[in-house]
């Protein structure tokens, strides 16, 4: 937590939606004038992609199968941390991209499986936002919540992230719909231990439950579309929220829970523009002030 450079911190598994929040949070800054610098959760992995199969074929051999992208020890958690303490301390920080394609690659000038090399984070920024697998982490090593301002989580229901990433991956990253359910499988035991744990310890989770059929998400032909879905927006300490306000700017929305309004898909940008933008002043104008 730091009032003078606040840090906001997106987290969800990989496919549930993250990069797509980031562009309603992009559209808040820009309407609002607020300088925002940005760093990937995917730039926090320990290995490149061919040092994380190497790595993957070494512990498979002794034994151990449940490592993967989403486990604590294959990404550099406690270097994230030490971004964010030293963007909250100083508005200063460093960090560099992991390149998943071709499109990235031409982009970023570095070839796919590989990282760019650390830069500065741009300077004068207002606040930094992270998006990513683990930015919600509490694991005796780091605890990234105590350093963020705000923290959000992502977290469609699971055979929705899964059409979500199977989709992503197959459209964006070439991978086959066998690839990627292997990928799913494999990631299992530290999605359990190393992802859901975060969303006790977000702020706000926005939850998208699809209202038709995804029995069998290996076989969907597309995504359910907002249309198609509702959002559960959970808070975590709803003093302060003004929910009567909030049911009645989004036609069609309820109280599900004390804590909890369920919202049309459709309405998904209206309600984290209602819900973010006076959270994001504050942040800023108190900032602004210390
Ligand atoms: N609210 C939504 N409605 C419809 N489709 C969505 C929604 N959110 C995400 N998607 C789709 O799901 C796929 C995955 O989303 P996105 O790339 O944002 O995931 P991510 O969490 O950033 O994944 P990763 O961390 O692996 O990069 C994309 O194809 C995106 O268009
Ligand atoms: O989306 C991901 C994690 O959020 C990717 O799976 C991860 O970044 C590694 O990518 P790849 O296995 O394609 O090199």
């Amino acid at each position: 937590m730091s009032r003078k450079h606040p840090v906001i911190s997106v987290t969800g598994s990989s496919g549930a939606g993250t990069s797509t929040v980031k562009h309603t949070f992009d559209q808040i800054f820009r309407r609002e004038g607020i300088k925002a610098v940005s760093i990937e959760g995917d730039a926090f992995h320990r290995y490149n992609r061919a040092e994380m199969k190497a790595e993957l074929e070494r512990r498979t051999e002794a034994g151990e199968h449940s490592f993967s992208h989403f486990s604590f020890d294959a990404n550099e958690l406690e270097k994230l941390q030490e971004v964010f303490r030293t963007y909250g301390e100083t508005g200063t920080g460093q960090t560099r991209n992991y390149v998943h394609d071709e499109a990235e690659a031409e982009r970023l000038g570095t070839p796919p499986g590989h990282f760019t090399p650390w830069r500065p984070l741009e300077e004068g920024s207002d606040l930094l936002f992270y998006e990513g697998l683990h930015g919600a982490v509490i694991n005796g090593t780091v605890d990234l919540p105590a350093l963020s301002d705000l923290t959000i989580g992502v977290v469609p229901v699971i055979n929705l992230e899964w059409i979500q990433k199977i989709h992503r991956d197959r459209a964006q990253r070439g991978y086959s719909t066998e690839a990627v359910t292997d990928v799913i499988l494999r990631r299992m035991h530290a999605y359990v231990h190393c992802i859901c744990p975060q969303f006790t310890e977000t702020d706000i989770n926005f939850q998208r439950v699809p209202v038709v059929d995804t029995s069998d998400p290996f076989i969907a032909r597309w995504i359910p579309t907002a249309d198609e879905s509702l959002v559960v927006i959970r808070f975590k300490s709803p003093r302060g929220i003004d929910f009567p306000y909030l049911t009645q700017m989004i036609n069609g929305s309820w109280m599900s829970r004390a804590n909890s309004i369920v919202i049309p898909g459709n309405k998904l940008d209206l309600a984290m523009q209602l819900i973010l933008t006076p959270l994001i002043l504050r942040m800023i104008d108190t900032a602004r002030k210390a």
